[in-house]
Order: C-alpha cells, then structure tokens, then sequence
C-alpha cells in the first residue's frame, strides 16, 4: 500500500508538472485530468494514513500480555487514547520499567505473529519470549498447596498451554512459619494476604468461608486480577455481587473447583449447555456423605461410625457439620440452578435436609426395596398447568440400584444432566481433594491466562430467566410410603382410595404378611408416580387418619425413577 502511494505521488507530481510547462494542456480536459489525479491520490493518502495509526489502546497493550502492569503505566502515559483496532498486538520495551518518558520500543505484531508467540513447539532457539503474568495464591491448605505445586512442577506445560509464563510471586497463609507441604518454597509465603491480592495479574482464591475471601476477591477486581474459587459457600451466597465486580473490572470470574471437584461440570452447564434447555439436573455432589452412606450400605456402618471412617481418611472435617447437614451439597445446588436455569438461586433458595438422622435400619429398608440411599441435590424446571419455575432441594433420596447414581461409592461425585435437545448427560469423577481439585483451578488459571495474552473473557453471569423459585410443595418427586396396615379384606383398597383422593397416582405396590403381637399385619410398600410434595404430603396424612392403617412407618422420597 505504501508503495503504490509513493509511486501515485510521484505519477501526480509528474502530471502536475506536464500540465503546468505544456501551455496546449491548459484545456477543461488538462485540468479535470490534474483534479482526478489529485482525487485519487488524496482516497490514498487517506487509507495509507489510517493503516499507519497505532493500532491498540494501552489497555488492550495489557491485556494483550505483551506488556506488564509496571509497562501499562508506561504505555497509558505515553500513549493513552491510542485507536482500538484490536487485529494487532504489541510489545513495549522499556528503558526504565515504569517510567513513561522511557520507552524505548514498541513493537506492532500482526496477529499471526502473535500466534506464533504462543506455539508451543517452535524450536527453542527460535521461539519468541511468552509474557510473564503475576500469579497470587491466597490459601495452603489441601487445595493451595496442590495448586501451587503443580504450578511450580508443570511451569512449562502452563506457559505453553496459556501461553504466558505463569509467575507465583506470592502465597497468602495465617501462619508464615506453621508446618506445612515441602512443596511450597518458603520464600513465597506471606501474611499479607492484602497485599497478594491486589499486585497480581491472576489471582487463585483458596482459604474459604465467607470473609475475608468475599473482601479479597473483590479488591482483587478492583485492582484488575483476574479470579479462580473454589468457593462454593462464597458463590452461593454472593455470586451476583462478585459477578458485577469482574464485569466493572472487565476481568475473569472462574469458579470450576467449586462444584463437585474434578468434574467439569460448571464448564458443562455454562459453555457446553449453552445451546440447550436444561431441564433438570441431578447429582451427588459431596463427597464426604456419599462416602459415609456407602460404608452404611456396604459394611452395614452405623452412621457415626461410617463418620468416624469418613474423619480418618480426611473425608470430612473435625466439624462436619456443612457436608453432614447437606450445606456443601446445597451451596453446590445453588450454583448448578443458577447455571442450568439462567436464573439467580442462593441457599435460601435451596431446601435442605442432610443425612444425620439415617439409620442403619434404613440402610437394609432400602436394599429391601431394590434400592440405594444417597444423599441427592436436585434443581428441576416445572413448566406445566400447576407451576411454572424452578425447584432447588438437597435430601436423601432412594435411588433404583440399577440407576447410575446407585453405583457412584466412596467419595465420588456424579452429574446427571436432562436438556430437551441433548437428552441425558452424565458425569463422574472425584468430587474432593487436593490434586483433584487443584486440577479444576488449574483449568480455569489457564483459561483466564490464555484471555490476558490473546483477548477474549470468561462467560458473564447469565440471569436473563430470572425463573421464579418453586415453594417446597410444589416440587415433583416420588414417594415410598411404608404402611403397617390390618391384613383383612379391602385394606389395600382403603389404601388406594387415599392416595386416589389426593390425585397421586401408584406406581408400585409390595406386600409382606406377618404378625405383630396378636394382630394379623401386613407390611405395605408402596411407590408413587411423580407428584407435587404438597400432593404426596396431604396423601400420607390421610393414610394416618384411616382407620385401616395402623402406622405410617417412613416415607422416603425416590429419584432416578
Ligand atoms: N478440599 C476439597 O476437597 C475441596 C475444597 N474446595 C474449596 O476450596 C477452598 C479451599 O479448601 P481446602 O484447601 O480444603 O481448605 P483448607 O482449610 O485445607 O485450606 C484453607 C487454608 O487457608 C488458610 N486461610 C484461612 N484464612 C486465611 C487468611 N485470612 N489468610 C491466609 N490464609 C488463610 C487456612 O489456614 C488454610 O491453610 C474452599 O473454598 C473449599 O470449599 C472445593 C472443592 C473440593
Ligand atoms: N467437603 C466436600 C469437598 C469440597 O467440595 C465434599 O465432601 O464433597
């Protein structure tokens, strides 16, 4: 291009020159010739000039990865309010990092050449140096440590998979001189946790709870981190206010460790699912009870001492009260609602029973009736004559042994996804622990490094549904009911009329005959269809009022029908 305008000039020059010393060239046709030429050359001159504008704003400089932070100062002084064409990158080249009057180069790169920076396997003398980015670590514990060991080891697969050089300038803990995992060097550890949070370019948030990480995180933001959690506490309860701040920053806000470990299964219900509609979403998504119920149903474990298990292994915590209880599972819950439905849920949302109260009776209750129990988080869309929203609950349920679900054992989690296109999806893999999870960050550091060094961001949040939360009785489920009922005539009918009253239809019924201190009993067993709890709930309250049943022995919900 520059070219062809250096040889019009030169033709224009020539024909200006031709016009004015040839007198018989002062015609309409001399002069519309000169005009023309002089057109052309101006539409040129124009595009030429537009080419030669500096192509990128300092900002996009930054995170653009060619540049530092200490160098974004430079270029912002230097240079600020440069046009934003963002097909070029650049490298600056300062005399004296962060000095502005000293910029010594700046280097356009088309964006090939900026490919070709991030090729892995161009021969090492030949390969163009990667961007270094800040990486801070704010936790050590089993995940932390983890995380950063494989960082640390594995520096040279992350340059070339992110195509950054990822730089752990500092690891945020309580204790700087506490015992801990040799594979944290010393030297990184810091009190500061301040301070790693706002001085790097990649900021990997792993203490936990509530505060100070939600205080961390958000100033990460404001200093223009990018940030990775494995917080699902966090999330469930201040997602949308940590969602603005990544977007006010225009930064990365990754959160894959926070549901079920290893699994990908944010990925799968943000990006994957995207062309979908999920309708609904079930799973074991803590480890600690799947484990504790497996050693109940395996070794036939009371449940403390299936606990106790759990404690030595390092399943649960001295307090498990969170996985116990079901909290985990329904921060978990949450943040899978929110990403299957498009719609905001927090725990408040989310209706919780845990598994304290399962006894080993009900243990074998369930193999009687060919089943497991596991403890389930459940998020539903109804869309029908009777509601229409979303449902968002954690329980133990029964699940048929021949369902996937029934065969997840120990610690491992697994994800069964419905979408009306795809049909059934499922995941599995380990739910917990260190390495595990720290492989879920590790995807997300090098998603959001890729994004500094080559453009491009993380999903926004997506709420745009805004689907109502469904009250407790109006969510869909099964019921197992367990009746001891006189075994004469017609008792089974009686039985039947109830559930018929309520408009819950039977799906199943199991019957033992036995005697019970003088009065001839049966042992009813009895499944539904899928009913609203309200439905279901009203049903056994009849059953309790009629005259033929003498107890009401459990009801259990049943999922995986
Ligand atoms: N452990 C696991 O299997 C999984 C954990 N997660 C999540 O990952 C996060 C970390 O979990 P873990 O590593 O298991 O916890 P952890 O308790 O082993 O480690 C947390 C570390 O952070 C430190 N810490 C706490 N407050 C601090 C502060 N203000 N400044 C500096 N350090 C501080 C603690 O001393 C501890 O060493 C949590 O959000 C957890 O929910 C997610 C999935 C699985
Ligand atoms: N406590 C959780 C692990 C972290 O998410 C579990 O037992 O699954």
């Amino acid at each position: 291009m520059l070219v062809l305008w250096a040889l019009l000039t030169c033709v224009l020059v020539g024909v200006l020159l031709m016009v004015a010393i040839t007198p018989s060239l002062y015609t309409v046709i001399g002069v519309a010739l000169s005009l023309s030429a002089l057109g052309v050359w101006g539409l040129l001159s124009a595009r030429v000039l537009h080419n030669l504008r500096l192509p990128i704003s300092a900002r996009d400089f930054y995170r653009s990865g060619h540049v530092t932070s200490t160098d974004l100062s430079a270029c912002a002084g230097g240079g600020g309010g440069l046009s934003p064409r963002p097909p070029m990158l650049c490298r600056v080249t300062l005399a004296h990092p962060g000095e502005p009057a000293h910029i010594r180069e700046v280097v356009l790169l088309s964006q090939q050449a900026a490919q070709e920076t991030a090729q892995p396997t161009a021969p090492a003398a030949a390969r163009p140096q990667r961007p270094t980015l800040r990486v801070g670590v704010l936790g050590s514990g089993t995940v932390g440590s983890q995380v950063i060991r494989l960082l640390l080891e594995q520096a040279d697969d992350f340059a070339a998979r992110s195509g950054a050089r990822l730089e752990i300038t500092g690891v945020a803990v309580r204790d700087v001189d506490a015992p801990r995992d040799e594979a944290v060097p010393r030297e990184l550890l810091t009190d500061d946790a301040q301070a790693v949070a706002t001085s790097n370019d990649i900021v990997i948030e792993l203490i936990g709870g509530i505060e100070p990480a939600r205080t961390l995180i958000l100033a990460a933001f404001a200093s223009g981190a990018s940030v990775i959690t494995g917080n699902k506490a966090l999330i469930a309860a201040h997602g949308p206010e940590l969602y603005a701040a990544a977007a006010e920053a225009n930064t990365d806000f990754y959160y894959e460790a926070a549901v079920a470990g290893a699994i990908p299964v944010v990925y799968a219900l943000r990006e994957s699912m995207a062309g979908d509609r999920v309708t609904s979403v079930l799973g074991i998504v803590n480890g600690t009870t799947n484990y504790i119920l497996d050693e109940m149903s395996t070794k036939g474990l009371s449940f403390e001492e299936a606990l106790a298990a759990a404690q030595e292994l390092g399943y649960a915590e001295a307090d498990p009260t969170a996985d116990v209880d079901g909290l985990d599972a329904a921060a978990k819950a949450a943040i899978i609602a929110s990403l299957a439905f498009h719609t905001r849920v927090g725990m408040n949302d989310v209706e919780v029973e845990g598994i304290r109260s399962i006894t080993a009776d009900d243990i074998r209750e369930a193999h009687a009736s060919g089943c497991e129990l596991k403890l389930l988080a459940v998020a539903q869309r109804r869309e029908d004559e009777q509601a229409n929203g979303i449902s968002v609950r954690v329980h133990p349920a029964l699940v048929p042994a021949d369902h996937p679900l029934a065969s997840v054992h120990g610690g491992f989690n697994a994800v069964l996804v419905e979408a009306e296109a795809a049909g059934r999806l499922m995941f599995y893999g380990q739910g917990a622990g260190g390495t595990p999870t720290a492989s879920a960050v590790l995807s997300d550091v090098v998603a959001a490094a890729a994004h500094r060094v080559n453009g491009g961001q993380a999903p926004r949040e997506s709420s745009y549904a805004d689907l109502p939360i469904l009250p407790p009785e109006l969510a869909l489920t099964r019921y197992q009911v367990q009746l001891r009922v006189a075994d004469a005539p017609g008792s089974l009918a009686a039985v039947a009329q109830v559930f018929a009253d309520h408009d819950v239809s039977i799906n199943s019924v199991r019957q033992a005959s036995y005697v019970d201190v003088g009065d001839e009993l049966a042992l009813v067993t009895i499944v539904t269809h899928a009913a609203p709890v309200g439905r279901l709930e009203a049903a056994v309250e009849g059953l309790r009022a009629q005259e033929r049943v003498a107890e009401v022995v459990s009801t259990r919900r049943v999922e995986g029908l």
